[in-house]
């Protein structure tokens, strides 16, 4: 699915990812931990497009394809889609016309889709303005929802959610990357779980997110570095433990 070869990003000349090496499967869900400030938003960002983000060594492969200098909408059309952390409010663009954009050439009942994220009354309004930490999130994922992206990107898809705002999230998250699909007579649910193509790379602090998905993998990027490759919740209980200092152990 994508594949960061050596990847270097620098920002107004400084660098901030130093030789990214990372590959996600078709239906893989990898977890990003690291401290603030480590790079993993750049990380995101830099794979979606988005920003003046310098890759001065290294590409990103999307289904076999360099996609490292193409703009943000192609890679969009070609199947990666983000959830930022803060997305911008945008005047005089209502929620309905992005659902639509995202929606490209695909026919779908936004009203439907809207209702699923309890957004149905969100839809005339401009985009993310004056919407609250939760309805920002829910507004993203019903973009997902109309885009059906192969590669999910989520930036902090707990930041700024209560506790039942989560649940939906969490259950959102898991069906766009899991899809919907009930084992029935010619397949079970263990075919059904190898024929999905999604996949996610998903920032998190907390790790609420992983009471909702099956996490295939974990990574720690560490002031640009990426290390560590295991199961995200020993990852995060590691982290718990012991903090992020012990992440320079195994860098050095
Ligand atoms: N537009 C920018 N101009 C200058 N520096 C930037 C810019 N964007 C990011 N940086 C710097 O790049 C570094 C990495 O930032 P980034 O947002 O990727 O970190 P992060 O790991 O996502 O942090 P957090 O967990 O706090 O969200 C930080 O030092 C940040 O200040």
């Amino acid at each position: 699915m994508i594949t960061l070869e050596n990847l270097h990003v620098s920002i107004q000349g400084n660098p901030v990812l130093e030789g990214i090496n990372l590959s996600i499967d078709d239906g893989e869900t990898v977890i990003l931990f690291g401290p603030n400030g480590s790079g993993k938003t750049t990380l995101l960002y830099t794979i979606m497009g988005i920003g003046n983000y310098d890759v001065t060594e290294g590409r990103i492969l999307f289904d076999g394809e360099d996609i490292t200098n193409l703009p943000v909408h192609k890679r969009a059309r070609k199947g990666i889609g983000m959830s930022m952390q803060r997305p911008p409010s945008i005047h005089g663009l209502k929620t309905r016309g992005l659902v639509k954009m995202c929606a490209g050439e695909r026919k779908i009942d936004i009203d439907t889709l809207a209702k699923k994220v309890n957004l149905e009354t969100f839809l005339d309004r401009d985009i993310n303005l004056g919407f609250s930490g939760g309805e920002i999130k829910r507004s993203e994922i019903l973009q997902l929802m109309a885009q059906q992206p192969d590669l999910l990107l989520f930036d902090e898809p707990e930041s700024g959610v209560d506790v039942e705002n989560m649940d939906l999230i969490g259950n959102m998250i898991r069906e766009l990357l899991e899809g919907t699909s009930e084992p029935d007579a010619e397949h079970t649910m263990h075919e059904l779980m190898h024929e999905r193509k999604t996949s996610g790379l998903i920032i998190t602090h907390t790790g609420y997110i992983l009471d909702y998905i099956a996490a295939d993998r974990g990574h720690v990027l560490y002031d640009g570095h990426l290390c560590c490759a295991d199961n995200p919740k020993r990852i995060l209980d590691h982290l718990k433990k012991y903090g992020y200092k012990e992440c320079i152990r195994c860098l050095s």
